[in-house]
Order: C-alpha cells, then sequence, then structure tokens
C-alpha cells in the first residue's frame, strides 16, 4: 500500500456564518498528483491554506506522513520537507535568481551543498540565461519558474501549490508542466487552479469542492464529462 502523505480529518473552517470548508476528509498518496478545482468560493483556497499553515480550521485535523499538523505555521509545515508556493511570493526582488535559489537551498543543506544544490536547479529549470538578473526585473513566467525552484531546491517529498499557471502565456504553462511532471517523480503535489487546460495536460485525479465540500473525486476526463460538475463548475463557465 502507498504511503498517505497528506490526510485531513472532518476538516472544517467557518467565517462566521460561512462554511467556507466544510467536512473534509482528504487522503494524497506518495508521488500522487492532484488537483482541486470547483467555481469561485468553492472552498479550494481555504482547504490550501489550512493544510499550508496559512490559516487554522476551525475543526478537524490535518495529518502529514503520519503526524498531525493542524495548526502548524507555514514554517514548520516546511521543515518537515513541504515545499509551499502561495500566491504571495516568498522571494527577494532586489536579489539574483541564483542568490534567491541559493538562500532556499541553504535553509536545507551547509554552503557547499546548497551551492551544489542551487546550480544544479538553475539548469534544471533552464533559467541559466538569467540567473545573474534581479528578481525584481524578470517576466511573470520567469519569476513563477523561479518561485517553483525555491520550492524544489529543498527536495520536498510533498509539494503544495496555489494556481502555479495563473497569468502565465501557452509557453510558460507548458514549461511549468513539465517541471512539475518532473517534481512528480519524488514528490506528491496538490495543486489549486482554474486554468482547465492546464488541469487537463497534467491531472489524472481531480478532487471538485463545491460549497465547501467535496462533490467529485476521480479521474479528470470523468470529472469533466460529469454532468453535475458540468452545472456548478464548467457549466458556469462555458
Ligand atoms: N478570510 C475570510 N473571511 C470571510 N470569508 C471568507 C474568507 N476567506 C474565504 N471566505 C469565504 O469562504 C468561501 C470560500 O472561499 P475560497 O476563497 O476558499 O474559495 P475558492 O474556491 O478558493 O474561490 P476562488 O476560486 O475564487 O479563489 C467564500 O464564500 C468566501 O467568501
Amino acid at each position: 500500500m502507498v504511503e498517505v502523505v497528506l490526510e485531513t480529518v472532518a476538516l472544517t473552517m467557518r467565517f462566521g456564518g460561512v462554511v467556507a470548508a466544510d467536512n473534509v476528509n482528504f487522503k494524497l498518496r506518495a508521488r500522487e498528483l492532484r488537483c482541486l478545482i470547483g467555481p469561485n468560493g468553492a472552498g479550494k483556497s481555504t482547504f490550501f491554506k489550512c493544510v499550508a499553515g496559512l490559516q487554522t480550521p476551525t475543526e478537524g485535523q490535518v495529518f502529514m506522513r503520519g503526524t498531525e499538523t493542524t495548526g502548524w505555521m507555514p514554517h514548520q509545515i516546511a521543515s518537515m520537507g513541504v515545499g509551499i508556493k502561495t500566491q504571495t511570493p516568498n522571494v527577494m526582488d532586489e536579489l539574483s535568481v541564483f542568490e534567491n535559489i541559493w538562500l532556499a537551498a541553504r535553509r536545507f543543506h551547509p554552503v557547499a551543498e546548497a551551492n551544489r544544490k542551487a546550480q544544479e536547479m538553475v539548469e534544471r529549470l533552464a533559467l541559466g540565461p538569467i540567473a545573474r538578473s534581479t528578481l525584481g526585473r524578470l517576466a511573470h513566467g520567469e519569476r513563477q519558474r523561479v518561485e517553483l525552484g525555491l520550492v524544489a531546491v529543498g527536495d520536498p517529498w510533498l509539494v503544495l501549490l496555489d494556481e502555479p499557471a495563473a497569468g502565465m502565456s501557452a509557453e510558460d504553462v507548458e514549461r511549468m508542466t513539465g517541471i512539475i511532471h518532473e517534481l512528480n517523480r519524488t514528490a506528491a503535489i496538490v495543486i489549486v487552479e482554474h486554468d482547465m487546460q492546464f488541469i487537463r495536460s497534467i491531472a489524472k485525479t481531480v478532487t471538485v469542492f463545491h460549497q465547501g465540500a467535496v462533490l467529485m473525486e476521480d479521474h479528470v476526463d470523468r470529472v469533466m464529462s460529469d454532468a453535475t460538475v458540468r452545472n456548478v463548475y464548467l457549466g458556469k463557465k462555458a
């Protein structure tokens, strides 16, 4: 049996009278890739934030590799070997691409190893030509790639990505897809995403949220052709 690396048990988050996440029981196994989809306000981001330590659920529990992490801060979760990429970038605009990646590597490795890891990541992400550029001057797609590098350089076994394809060109999305597939060889990945084309290209199993709860969890093709899902989500988008 493949190890469960992430589990939530009856995870619930209330904001006053709004139940943003409603009794979510979720399981992710080692090296699984799961996309979380659903219409605006369905609760995807809230669920993601509760798992990543950005919010503490009002009820329920989060487990990572069997350890309860409910209420932990993001840095505590990261130190377990979990890579978190939120929509608020955790980068230093005035430093170069290489320096940013090196700093992220240094958090996990001694200096010599950090040098090697940072160099390797620059090559893996094809960032060579812009390695010395200041991060603040990069185009959006390049920046997203660097941010993924910051996550990958820690050799995570679980990666949490919030809308990695947002605002990207088709070419950037394709490149991002390749990097995520490579990461997925060693890490389980959760992706919150709106971009249907990206989801189709990358996902196998998809979890659909609706009104805070899990509406359906199945192969992307079955989910996309399901009448209920189309009504709550795709139907609105068409
Ligand atoms: N900090 C907050 N305070 C009050 N209500 C909130 C808060 N965060 C989320 N909500 C509410 O919880 C519900 C779920 O929101 P959430 O952002 O998790 O949905 P989502 O599926 O991520 O939507 P989107 O696709 O638009 O990002 C919505 O009704 C939202 O208005």
